[in-house]
């Protein structure tokens, strides 16, 4: 809790029917229920609010008109507070409310005074101290996907989404996506981005890859960065991205907020949050492929994904099917992982702690990877590589993970890898080695309660800031035509095996779940690109445990 600080302002108000003693300083907005009598009286404890003065959405006069008041935004309200001929001027502030499982509410409250001056003073500081507050967007380019999840992007953002932008009084430039890269294409070329303070995504975690993927794209051109070049330092982005959830999985927006909720993320962007978060680039032979801020799957979820994509009808029941349906089809994949650990940083994939709001290891490692990236050239490409540091790994994989971030979903609400950090510059390489159905369900179940996933025989984990990953029947470049004839045959063949298990024969490849979006390279080299990017957002913040002693109303 944020201390007072000097006061601005402090008046005698009205909340309905009692008095208060209100208070204005740069931080905190308080409110507290004036004692009828001295006497202490121990049934009626004195009622005292405090709002942090950054969590305060906009302030509203009242205006009276026959015995009701007029708001400003010209809808009708009667006011029970009034009670006396004197009681006439009324402002009313909404404010962020916290509820259950890290959702967000606006709620408000209605001062009435007395004397309009005092009524007007109060509305204009409050507004002032609003508008001194730079971090929080003016102009917004909303991107909705009409056909996410269960087709309802638009009327999400129509309905609970557009009224709270309004009220903040942010304005907007809405696009309705009409095909699949549209939004991607238009940021990449189009946009005008310097008249907007953020890009919001309405959709899931493939609506906002077009985004960062557009984003990315456009800020390395005009910075003069080859985006392509696998060796590049990229340039971070300036413009912050809100996520409206509105998809099938939506774990971008959970594992960086805590829900799935369009409300409270609309709260996150109108107070101006800020979230740094890692972004993998993925390259096949030095040509850039894709990006990836959560999961990137080889086998198991990769699997899924390609098998889930043919039953987009089902909405997001598709994953259950296909997680049910490749889960019992137990494929595995041979290949070579190899990959770069982690050095210098602090935390490991087993650690207990969780990445927080504010979270110090995000900031340490955040730290030493921008440092480390100003000579990134020399360190990178000559030291790394003939030093040895690259270790590799053989073997049957039933699934390759690398999660950048713990991918918590309400299908796992710790995630695929609990201890990972948002912006510490590292990815957690999860190698789930083949083994029966029965141990590998053991480790899918475990994603779903407080046992541990990672603490099996069969599955490694490791924090790395690079990695590369070959199948085993991988050929070189200049047998690319043949791979990729081989490849089409094999796949309509291991179609056919899908299809028909009992024949026993296992496919040679899967595909990679790169953010929900499939890759068609199987043969990638990926690396971790420290906090490229921001969100309207802070971190899944800690749920409090005590009461504040610092809060002035326990004062
Ligand atoms: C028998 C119990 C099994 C429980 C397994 C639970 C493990 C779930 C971990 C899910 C991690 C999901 C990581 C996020 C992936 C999304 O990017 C991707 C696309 O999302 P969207 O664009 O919103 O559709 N979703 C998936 O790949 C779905 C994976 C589902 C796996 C069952
Ligand atoms: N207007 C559109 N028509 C068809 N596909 C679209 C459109 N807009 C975006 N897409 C694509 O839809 C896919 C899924 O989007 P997403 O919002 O992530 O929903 P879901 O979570 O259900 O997969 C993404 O690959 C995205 O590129
Ligand atoms: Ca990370």
């Amino acid at each position: 809790m944020e201390r007072p600080g000097r006061l601005l302002l402090q008046s005698e108000l009205r909340v309905r029917n009692a008095a208060y003693d209100v208070s204005l300083s740069r931080s905190l907005l308080t409110w507290k229920r004036r004692a009828a009598s001295p006497v202490y009286h121990p049934f009626r404890p004195s009622v005292c609010h405090s709002v942090p003065v950054s969590e305060i959405i906009s302030v509203r006069e009242e205006e009276e008109e026959n015995g009701s008041r007029q708001r400003d935004d010209g809808s009708w309200k009667k006011i029970r507070e009034r009670e006396g001929k004197d009681c006439r001027q009324a402002f009313t502030v909404l404010y962020v409310e916290r509820c259950q499982q890290h959702r967000w509410r606006c709620a408000e409250v209605t001062f009435t005074c007395s004397d309009e001056a005092v009524c007007q003073h109060w509305v204009s500081s409050i507004r002032e101290q609003l508008a001194s507050n730079t971090s929080r967007p003016k102009n917004l380019l909303v991107y909705i996907n009409p056909y996410g999840g269960k087709r309802q992007g638009k009327r999400i953002y129509e309905q609970k989404v557009a009224p709270l932008f309004t009220q903040a009084g942010i304005s907007t430039s809405v696009i309705v996506t009409e095909y699949a890269n549209h939004a991607r294409d238009h940021l990449k070329m189009e946009a005008e981005l310097k008249k907007f303070d953020g890009v919001v995504c309405v959709g899931g975690d493939g609506m906002f890859s077009e985004i960062i993927h557009g984003l990315i794209w456009r800020t390395q051109i005009d910075c003069g960065i080859d985006p392509n070049s696998p060796e590049e330092a990229l340039s971070p982005c300036s413009l912050r991205i809100g996520i409206i959830p509105a998809g099938s999985t939506d774990c971008i927006c959970f594992a960086t907020v805590g829900t799935n909720d369009p409300v409270t993320s609309a709260l996150h962007i109108i107070v101006g949050d800020s979230q740094p978060l890692d972004v993998c680039s993925v390259h096949h032979n030095s040509m850039f492929l894709r990006y990836s801020v959560s999961l990137l799957g080889y086998g198991f979820y990769g699997d899924v994904l390609s098998d889930s994509e043919r039953k987009r009808w089902m909405g997001p029941a598709r994953y259950d099917f296909s997680g049910l349906k490749m889960f019992l089809t137990h494929h595995y994949y041979e290949g070579t992982v190899s990959y770069l650990p982690a050095r210098g940083i602090i935390g490991t994939p087993r650690d207990a702690t969780r990445c927080r709001s504010g979270c110090v290891i995000c900031q340490h490692n955040g730290q030493l990877n921008s440092e480390r990236s100003e000579k990134y050239e020399m360190d990178e490409a000559s030291d790394s590589e003939s030093s040895g540091e690259w270790r590799t790994i053989r073997g049957k994989f039933l699934a390759i993970n690398a999660a950048s971030m713990s991918c918590a979903c309400p299908r796992s609400p710790k995630g695929l890898s609990p201890a990972a950090h948002l912006a510490d510059g590292t990815t957690d390489l999860i190698l789930v080695r083949k083994c029966s159905r029965f141990n590998f369900l053991r480790h899918l179940l475990r994603h779903t309660s407080k046992d541990d996933q990672f603490d099996l025989t069969f599955v490694e984990v490791h924090r790395v800031r690079r990695f590369r990953f070959m199948p085993r029947h991988c050929q070189s470049d200049s047998d690319l035509e043949l791979d990729l004839h081989e490849n089409s045959k094999r796949q309509i063949f291991s179609q056919i095996c899908k299809d028909h298990p009992a024949c026993g024969c296992a496919p040679a490849y899967s595909s990679w779940n790169c953010d929900g979006e499939i890759l068609t390279h199987t043969a990638i080299d990926v690396r971790v690109h420290c906090q490229l990017i921001k969100l309207f957002a802070r971190g899944i913040e800690e749920l409090p445990v005590f009461e504040d002693l610092t809060n002035p109303c326990a004062i």
